[in-house]
């Protein structure tokens, strides 16, 4: 059908670059939406340039594209990339063309949107024409407060351009509100003009405007009774809403990644290690830190395993009643308060709006067609050897899929540190792995076993989640282009299993699932807030109190006790679960047979204050921290245990070829991991090549921790590198030992400074502003390669801005000049970050 609706006027051509599905999800969404201006999408990644699309003969595009990386183009957009940039293409090239871009990006990250700026830019240098200005969304704080604008003026550019009269718009028939008085708005939307993708929600004092039902006009009263219940609830709220990962399409899917037999026994292990793991030392560690790069935005946190056993444990009644969703939650409610000593739930931050909303509109999304089926067959299910996430192509992939060993387990920290840190060393071992310093390992990790139990537990599922279940598409949907989730098995599969390979559930829910739990929810004063969270004017809100307060899909459903969704519903709206990459922290040169990879156990305390109800651990640090228990305490381990992992390579990250280029590594904590393999390969190159002895450049690394005693990582390595002169100067922070005298007693003299106040320099940032003038003479005069490795948030920018501070006092730059200098370094990649959330 798009083939034959392709061939009119009415249709663009509709393109997507992405890393983890973001911009993808928003493209599916245009595709999904356009038939409704009356207009046709064919949709592709950029990539496809050339055998799908022909840019040089189209006339209309919509672009989408995230950055990832260090501003790099995601995997499906190198190529374009690549093709547009080719310098013998004349300013006219493209003078036929006219197109408009959203570009995703974070700006956490220095090079915010830089892929999406880029090719704007190479567009419009190639003659290109805007059908109107690009638009560059944050994640950091939320991608719709950009992209919903974006998308609304999109339609109606289109339109203009292509010709089509704005009446010919097809109504949107899915616009559907919510239940009780808000139900009142279905019938009034279906009929409400097509460039509403929101239905409004209209307050009024009770009874003036028959508040329950039906209402023939688009805005229904919404009785004060109701207000005032919403006021009455706790809660606060904040931003963004991720857009949805679901439906990746057929023609992602690659060759078959068979890793279901170590995966099955891996989340067997996975539960087993739940219920062997030494709490005592765990509960010692208490660390809101999110140590690992996570691809999907989301905190890595994990539930405790002491939950699983509990719920395992426990006298699951059923009791129905009036309102049999209030009951089961009441449960899950208790077992939580067991788990963690929670405070009630109607304690949470995300029952009440802030800043007070109940007195307004709403403008909330409309009801997205609800388009799966799922039915189980009446036995429980062995799992036949599955496919990971049914084999659909798993992003930035740049290897198979293998199972490797985990050979070893060491705690890298002193026990009383703040954060557990742990090496896993991975046989590499008949795989054929190849890989270079700079590289990641991505780790393809279940969800938590006792978080899955406790949502099947709140969906009240357990009798089923066990049983063979097959997901279709429903026959009457409403949604076009509908399709089982491509990662998700849609069928011999079984709905526990899928909960814990295929989805996240740790993300917090999209506007769109909250829009969706609305027509599944009872009580009118929750009903009112899930419109609050989901509207146009809660956005402040959902970003406060979802994703800056990290609120699982759990947390979010014991906070609405009447909200019983079905769980097809649930499976629409998840995104899908994603790998989590480590930098390779050694070096193939030096040991052929392993990888080692390192990170901190990530844990988020129960927070009920900010909408958490349970404790939980790094979804993928959890999980290897479990497993590899009985490693950590030194047993014997009878049968390898493996782990799914991939490789992705890094192309600018990388440490120079040329030994006599100088270097400047900056990886505070576990930063410091791709830099051990740097060194090891630096220090190999140097030992091969006699003459590099005499003209090895300057090779420079700042690390920082907490306590010299406790969590200096890779302390004697470090030193051995110094001593044989592979590293020139090793600067190393402390920021929690305080007393200067102490580091004068016990510190060795070339790792730290100390300053005319006495005071040894806190943070990496510190010790380089002490040493401003080499680090001036090397970037200005040896154009020495910057590397910066760790925390996004706060640790680059900070050394960054140092970097600028030292040119400015030892160069006489300007703060103009002195930023320009850093920024130049960016573009010419001789200034590189690896940093992550
Ligand atoms: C590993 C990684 C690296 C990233 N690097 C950048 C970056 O350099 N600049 C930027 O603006 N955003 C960066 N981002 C943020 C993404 O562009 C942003 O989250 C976007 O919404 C992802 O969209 P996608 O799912 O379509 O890839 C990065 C995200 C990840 C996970």
């Amino acid at each position: 059908m798009l083939v034959e609706k392709s061939k009119q006027q009415n249709r663009f051509l509709l393109l997507y670059g992405t890393a983890t599905g973001q911009a993808k999800a928003i493209c599916e969404e245009i595709a999904e939406k356009a038939p409704s201006f009356g207009l046709f999408a064919d949709l592709f990644e950029l990539d496809d340039i050339g055998k799908k699309f022909n840019f040089e003969k189209e006339k209309c595009v919509v672009i989408v594209t995230s950055t990832t990386g260090d501003g790099d183009p995601p995997p499906n957009a190198e190529k374009f990339m690549r093709r547009i940039k080719k310098r013998v293409l004349s300013s006219t090239y493209l003078a036929h063309l006219h197109y408009a871009l959203l570009g995703l990006g974070d700006s956490n990250y220095s090079n915010f949107c830089r892929c999406g700026r880029d090719m704007d830019a190479r567009l419009e240098a190639l003659g290109a024409h805007k059908l109107y200005p690009p638009g560059f969304a944050d994640d950091g704080v939320g991608l719709e407060i950009v992209a919903d604008p974006w998308l609304k003026d999109l339609y109606p550019a289109l339109q203009k351009f292509l010709g089509i009269h704005p009446t010919t718009q097809e109504p949107v028939t899915e616009t559907v509100p919510c239940k009780s008085h808000s139900k009142a708005n279905k019938e009034t939307d279906i009929e409400g003009p097509p460039e509403k993708s929101f239905e409004k929600l209209t307050l009024s004092a009770a009874g003036k405007d028959g508040t329950d039902g039906a209402t023939p006009n688009r805005e229904s009263k919404i009785p004060v009774s109701v207000i005032q219940n919403s006021d009455s609830l706790t809660s606060n709220g904040k931003s963004t809403e991720k857009a949805d990962l679901v439906s990746d399409s057929a023609q992602d899917k690659e060759k078959s990644i068979n890793v279901s037999e170590t995966s099955t026994s891996i989340f067997e292990n996975g539960a087993e290690g739940d219920s062997h793991q030494k709490e005592e030392e765990d509960r010692a560690e208490i660390s809101t830190d999110k140590q690992t790069k996570d691809p999907s935005g989301a905190i890595l946190t994990d539930t405790s395993a002491a939950g699983a056993n509990i719920i395992r444990a426990s006298n699951r009644q059923q009791v129905h009643c009036s309102n049999g969703a209030c009951v089961w939650s009441e449960t899950l409610c208790e077992l939580m308060r067991d788990i963690s000593q929670v405070a009630t739930i109607d304690s949470s931050p995300v029952l009440t709006s802030n800043p007070a909303l109940s007195d307004k509109d709403l403008t909330v999304p409309v009801l997205p067609p609800a388009y799966l089926d799922i039915s189980f067959c009446d036995s429980s299910l062995k799992l036949p050897s599955l496919s990971y996430q049914n084999s659909c192509k798993l992003p930035s992939a740049a290897s198979e899929v293998f199972n490797v060993a985990i050979t070893e387990a060491k705690v890298l920290t002193a026990v009383g540190a703040v954060k557990k840190t742990l090496l896993l060393q991975l046989s590499l071992e008949g795989t054929g792995i190849k890989y270079s310093p700079g590289d990641s390992l991505s780790v393809i990790c279940p969800n938590s076993s006792s978080e899955v139990d406790l949502l099947i537990h709140r969906l009240n599922l357990e009798d089923v989640a066990d049983q063979a279940m097959t997901l279709t598409v429903k026959q009457d949907t409403k949604k076009r282009r509908a399709a089982v989730p491509a990662h998700i098995h849609p069928c011999n599969s079984t709905l526990r299993y899928v909960l814990t390979t295929c989805v996240s559930i740790r993300d917090p829910p999209s506007k769109a699932l909250i829009r969706a739990l609305v027509e599944y929810t009872k009580e009118d004063n929750e009903i009112r807030r899930l419109q609050e969270l989901c509207s146009k004017e809660g956005t402040q809100d959902y970003t406060r109190c979802l994703r800056q307060s990290h609120v699982s899909l759990l947390d979010f459903l014991c906070a609405f006790p009447s909200c019983l969704p079905p769980v097809e519903t649930i499976l629409e709206h998840l995104p899908r679960l994603q790998p989590r990459p480590y930098s390779a922290c050694s070096c193939q040169d030096a040991t052929p047979d392993h990888l080692d990879i390192v990170f901190n156990l990530v844990k988020v305390e129960a927070n009920p204050a900010e909408g958490r109800y349970y404790h939980r651990r790094g979804v993928c640090t959890g999980w290897l921290n479990d497993i590899t228990a009985p490693l950590q305490r030194g047993d014997k381990v009878e049968e390898a245990i493996q782990i799914p992992v991939f490789v992705r390579t890094n192309q600018h990250f990388r440490p120079p070829a040329d030994l006599n280029q100088p270097l400047i590594m900056i990886g505070p904590g576990t930063g410091v991991a791709p830099f051990i393999g740097f060194l090891e390969e630096r220090r190999i190159a140097r030992q091969q090549l006699e003459e590099a002895r005499n003209s090895y450049g300057e090779t420079w690394l700042y690390f920082g921790c907490r306590n010299r005693e406790k969590d200096y990582l890779f302390r004697d390595r470090l030193a051995e590198f110094e001593k044989d002169s592979t590293l020139t100067q090793l600067r190393v922070t402390f920021s929690r030992d305080i007393c200067a005298e102490e580091e004068n007693a016990t510190g060795s003299c070339s790792e730290t400074s100390i300053s005319s106040d006495g005071c040894p320099p806190r943070y990496v940032q510190d010790q380089m502003r002490r040493d401003c003038a080499d680090l001036a003479r090397l970037l200005t005069e040896k154009d020495a390669l910057v590397y910066v490795c760790g925390d996004a948030k706060n640790m680059a920018a900070d050394v960054a801005a140092a970097f600028e501070e030292v040119l400015q006092l030892e160069k006489g730059m300007s703060k103009d000049d002195a930023h320009m200098f850093i920024m130049k370094k960016r573009i010419h990649k001789t200034y590189l970050e690896d940093v992550w959330l």
